[in-house]
């Protein structure tokens, strides 16, 4: 007779976590750029790993865009980390970045897959919805970003997913799942326990009061558990 085998939900969530890759930082920029800019991300990236950076400038010019891209391009190279622009594929493309973020308005992933290629890293806002992640992988997206998680003061957000969104996601889909909005080291262990397998940060590394090396090496230990 087969019996039933009723799995502990805290061993069946710690599997879960542990058959993906450690959770991993994605540093979002300031949305200004400063020309002192390099030197703090190279500040940054030389703290502890990270997995990915997106230039997120807005309200700039193109040029402004191109410009900032040309410089921490090779910067993002020496670190080995992923350059993701924010918005827009057709200055991914003119960059030769590695990828693209796309909100819901910033165009549709069969457009930048098309123009970018099908090595590029094309990630989707998918704020508090489950139906955004799946038209967004089906479309063909490389990961799925959810949030605001927590108040942030780094954009206007008026959706607050429940981390269990991210637990959902981790049990249907082996696509990676990004955790976005107002992330610390204090408050990102719900995250991470709920599978997110990156935290997308800004304002915790860049305005750290000790400065940004400080700020990414306060993630450390949380992204630890996970490794
Ligand atoms: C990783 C990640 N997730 C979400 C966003 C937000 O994108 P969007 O909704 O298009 O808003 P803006 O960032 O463009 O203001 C993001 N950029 N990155
Ligand atoms: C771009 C973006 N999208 C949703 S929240 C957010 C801001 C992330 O920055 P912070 O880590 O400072 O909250
Ligand atoms: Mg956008």
């Amino acid at each position: 007779m087969d019996d039933d085998i009723a799995l502990d939900p805290q061993f069946a969530e710690r599997f879960k976590r542990e058959a993906r890759p450690p959770c991993q930082l994605y540093l979002i920029s300031p949305d200004r750029y400063d020309p002192g800019f390099p030197e703090q991300l190279k500040a940054a990236l030389g703290a502890g790993p990270v997995a990915a950076f997106q230039l997120r400038l807005k309200g700039v010019e193109d040029v402004e865009i191109l410009r900032a891209g040309a410089a921490l391009k090779p910067i993002l190279a020496a670190y080995d980390v992923a350059f993701i622009l924010n918005d827009r594929a057709d200055l991914a493309k003119e960059l030769g970045a590695d990828g693209v973020h796309l909100g819901q308005s910033d165009g549709s992933v069969a457009e930048a897959r098309s123009l970018l290629g099908h090595d590029a890293q094309i990630g989707v806002t998918c704020h508090d919805s489950r139906h955004f992640a799946m038209e967004g992988t089906e479309a063909g997206a490389d990961y799925v970003a959810f949030g605001a998680f927590y108040p942030t003061a780094t954009k206007e957000t008026t959706h607050r997913p429940d981390p269990s969104i991210l637990s959902w996601w981790t049990t249907i889909s082996e696509i990676p799942c990004v955790a976005i909005g107002g992330i610390t080291p204090e408050n990102a262990a719900p995250l991470v326990a709920a599978g997110a397998d990156f935290l997308a940060v800004c304002g915790a590394v860049w305005a750290h009061p000790q400065g940004p090396a400080a700020g990414v090496k306060a993630f450390q230990g949380i992204l630890e558990q996970t490794s």
